[in-house]
């Protein structure tokens, strides 16, 4: 579970987290949406330890995590999928997956089959370079990525800017599928209305840099997506 409180944050002289409070359940699928520039992103980069909170405290499993390191959150089950994915264009599939082996304390090296069986296609291209890849393979690749630490907590900003519909389906079944069958924790920056209700069953809605509403997904009605969503 993610508990936020009180977070703030600063670029330089620019707030952009205002008292932000977040609560999100074990075994939930949460959606986090606002227009572009609410600080959606910075929220999960704190959250990942990539930003120094300027005060507020951020527990996940337990743990305050509030001024702990990246690494330190990948030990606590915290699998993260950046926006814009983050691929490493020179190595290969294998490499790129491999790289998070490194992040963990664990004596296993070798790469869990089942993320093959959530995306056939990288079995097939473990030894093509990652700059290679169609954008739908690479955001594949990055989901995968985040899954060999066998997180019990997925986070994803954005997992679908500029990805083809039928991997869209694909990306939103594996989520589906993961806190089904594993009871992972999903959280989700989404900005397409659609994607998020599926997969969504809690949304919060932010606005320069706070919480103005959250509530069980069916509650995202369309006077929030006027006031909120809508561009
Ligand atoms: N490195 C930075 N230095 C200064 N300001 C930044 C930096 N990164 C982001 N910002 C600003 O912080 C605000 C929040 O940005 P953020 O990327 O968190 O928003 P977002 O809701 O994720 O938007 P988007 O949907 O466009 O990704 C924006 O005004 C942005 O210009």
């Amino acid at each position: 579970m993610i508990n936020v409180s009180q977070l703030n944050q600063r670029y330089g002289g620019s707030q952009i987290l205002w008292d932000l409070n977040m609560d999100i359940a074990a075994g939930s699928r949460t959606c986090i949406m606002g227009r572009n520039g609410v600080g959606k992103t910075t929220l999960l980069k704190c959250l990942m330890g990539m930003l120094p909170a300027a005060s507020g405290s951020i527990t996940i499993n337990q743990q305050d995590v509030t001024r702990a390191s990246i690494e330190s959150r990948a030990n606590i089950g915290v699998g993260y999928v950046p926006q814009g994915r983050h691929i490493f264009g020179q190595l290969t599939v294998e490499e790129n997956l491999k790289v998070s082996l490194n992040c963990k304390r664990q004596t296993s090296r070798s790469l869990p089959e089942d993320i093959f069986e959530y995306f056939p296609v990288l079995k097939e291209m473990l030894q093509r370079r990652g700059g290679d890849l169609s954008g739908g393979q690479q955001q594949q690749l990055a989901i995968a990525r985040a899954l060999v630490l066998n997180p019990n907590m997925l986070i994803l900003d954005e997992p679908n800017e500029g990805i083809q519909p039928n991997i869209v389906q694909l990306i939103r079944d594996v989520l589906l599928r993961l806190n089904k069958e594993k009871g992972m924790t999903i959280v989700l920056v989404e900005q397409k209305l659609p994607f998020a209700r599926a997969v969504g069953e809690q949304f919060y809605l932010m606005e320069r840099g706070k919480v103005v509403s959250h509530g069980a997904m069916p509650e995202l009605n369309d006077d929030l997506v006027k006031q909120y969503l809508s561009v």
